[in-house]
This record gives C-alpha cells, sequence and structure tokens, in this order.
C-alpha cells in the first residue's frame, strides 16, 4: 500500500513589472519586476490517488490571482505581498493547509543624469537578485520568511590569502598571503521569532525592517569581503553574519553560501617567463563551495 508523504503544486514564473507613481508628483516613479512561484499544500491527495479533481485549484487560477493581487495590493516589499498571498490562498479555500512562495525581485535602480538620479529611468543591474521565501501552515501557524541576496558577483584582486590550512600526502595547494578572491554571494537571513502571525508581516514592512535589513545585509556583504583582508572564505563570511546579526535585530540567523571562484596564474615557464604575478585564468571548474549559518548564542534550536 502506498500512501502520499508530501505534495505540493502550482505556478512557477508568474512573472509581472508593476509601476509605483508618486501621489504628487506621476513622473516620479519606482518599479518592482517579480517572478513569483505559488505552491498549494493541503487535502488534495485523491488528486494523486483517485485521479479526482474536484478539490485542485487550477494552476491557471493560481497565476490568475498572483496578478490580480498584485494589481490591486501593495507589493513592496516583497515579503509584505508573499505574506498577502499567504493569507489570500489559505483565507479563501478551506481545503487549502498552507502555501511556499517564492518571489525574485529584478534589481532596476535609478541612475543619475546631470548629477540627479532620473525620476522614471532604471538600469538592469545584471543577474543579481532579492528574494524572500515563505512558508505558512494555518494548522500549525507555522510561519518562517527567508530573504535573500544571491547571484551578487564580486572579485578582489588583493586583500585575501589563505595558509595555515591542515596538510597531508592529498595536498598540493600552496599558502598564499596574496591571492584573488571572488564568488557569487548568495546570503540569507531568516525571521521566525518576531513573526507569530501573517499580520505580523505588515507591520515590519511598515516599519521598514525587510528593507533594512535587506539593505544593512548588502552593505555588510560589500563592505567586509572589500576592506577585510581576509584569512579564508570561513572566516570572512562568519564576519559577515556576526554583524548583520548584531545591526538587524529582527532575524534570527544569517546563511552565507559561496562558491570560491579561483583564478589560477597562467604558467610561461615555457616561455622562460617565471616571474608572471598578474596574467591568471578563471577555472570554471571545480570550485570551493563553503556554506555556513550562524545565529544568536542561546537560541540555537536542536
Ligand atoms: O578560503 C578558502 N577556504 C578553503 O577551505 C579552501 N580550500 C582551498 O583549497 N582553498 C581555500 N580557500
Amino acid at each position: 500500500m502506498s500512501v502520499i508523504i508530501d505534495s505540493a503544486y502550482g505556478k512557477a514564473n508568474v512573472k509581472f513589472l508593476k509601476v509605483k507613481k508618486d501621489a504628487k508628483n506621476p513622473k516620479v516613479q519606482e518599479v518592482l519586476e517579480a517572478n513569483c512561484q505559488v505552491l498549494l499544500k493541503g487535502d488534495f491527495d485523491v488528486s494523486y490517488t483517485k485521479a479526482d479533481n474536484s478539490p485542485v485549484v487550477p494552476t491557471d487560477t493560481v497565476k490568475n490571482t498572483i496578478l490580480v493581487e498584485a494589481k490591486n495590493t501593495d507589493v513592496w516589499p516583497i515579503e509584505r505581498f508573499a505574506a498577502h498571498l499567504a493569507k489570500h490562498f489559505t483565507g479563501k479555500y478551506s481545503h487549502v493547509r498552507g502555501v511556499e512562495i517564492t518571489i525574485i525581485q529584478s534589481r532596476w535602480t535609478k541612475f543619475p543624469v546631470n548629477g540627479k538620479l532620473h525620476d522614471h529611468s532604471f538600469r538592469n543591474e545584471g543577474p543579481e537578485t532579492r528574494r524572500t521565501f515563505l512558508t505558512y501552515d494555518k494548522v500549525s501557524k507555522n510561519l518562517n520568511i527567508t530573504s535573500s541576496i544571491q547571484d551578487l558577483t564580486v572579485l578582489k584582486s588583493t586583500g585575501s590569502m589563505f595558509y595555515g590550512y591542515h596538510q597531508c600526502d592529498y595536498t598540493t595547494l600552496k599558502p598564499t598571503t596574496d591571492r584573488i578572491l571572488s564568488t557569487d554571494v548568495d546570503a540569507s537571513w531568516q525571521y521566525k521569532e518576531q513573526l507569530k502571525s501573517l499580520d505580523d508581516v505588515s507591520k515590519l514592512a511598515d516599519d521598514g525592517v525587510f528593507d533594512n535589513t535587506y539593505d544593512t545585509a548588502r552593505e555588510v556583504t560589500l563592505r567586509l569581503f572589500a576592506l577585510e583582508n581576509s584569512p579564508s572564505v570561513q572566516a570572512t563570511m562568519y564576519n559577515m553574519c556576526h554583524e548583520i546579526l548584531l545591526k538587524a535585530p529582527k532575524i534570527d540567523s544569517v546563511t552565507y553560501k559561496l562558491p570560491n571562484k579561483h583564478y589560477v596564474l597562467y604558467d610561461f615557464s615555457w616561455k622562460g617567463i617565471k616571474d608572471n604575478k598578474e596574467l591568471f585564468y578563471p577555472s570554471p571548474d571545480p570550485n570551493g563551495l563553503i556554506k555556513c549559518t550562524v545565529g544568536r548564542k542561546g537560541s540555537a534550536k536542536l
């Protein structure tokens, strides 16, 4: 006898761009481009086990809902919109027990023209995104939000070291006090203790908590990356987590996941050149991959 252990379904890659006009000066505008994924969880087992579609809210309806709600409600910040969608789906359909919602925001930023940020012209900052992932279960009232920065690619050409590591008969790496350090930042932070209900999300949003935490995480990441003479990816990412936790009291933990994208000096010994210190090649693979989650002392949950 087989049994459904877990299931979820919904719509992925529901995309929109919303324009917000300043009430006093409608030419002053903001934009938010988003890619949304909403998965429903609940009493849907018969649709899998008995081919009974009667409880299935079509994924097409999920898509329509995301778009209509994006038109009719505030989508800034994305955490507020995710909580609004969670409330909608779990409130409207009695058999929807919970949701898993992901919203990915592109980075459109205003650029200066004649020394002043233009009112309604934006440049796309590449693959970097701001994200939020919300899970909610209306029976247990369990609510989690993890927000993140992804694909922020950085490189420093000096100010990074790696020495003093474990040595054995498999070790070929040479210690260095001067290397290139490059990574695609994936930094995320978790809200849990401050979120007792979906309504708490709009309160935190009104207080600017989600935007401020995002700005803090990004600022700390870039500043420490640049300023620290990094002893290792591990030590630098820990310092980033520590400073974000100090500056963002509403979050419980911070997670970094950083590839160490190696740049390797070309070997010109075949040409008699022995002092190459400036011409590198990007080594596409393999890459290091280093992760850690840092929480507040005394609050670690086992
Ligand atoms: O910062 C680093 N951490 C490592 O664990 C490691 N391992 C390695 O080969 N190079 C590096 N660099």
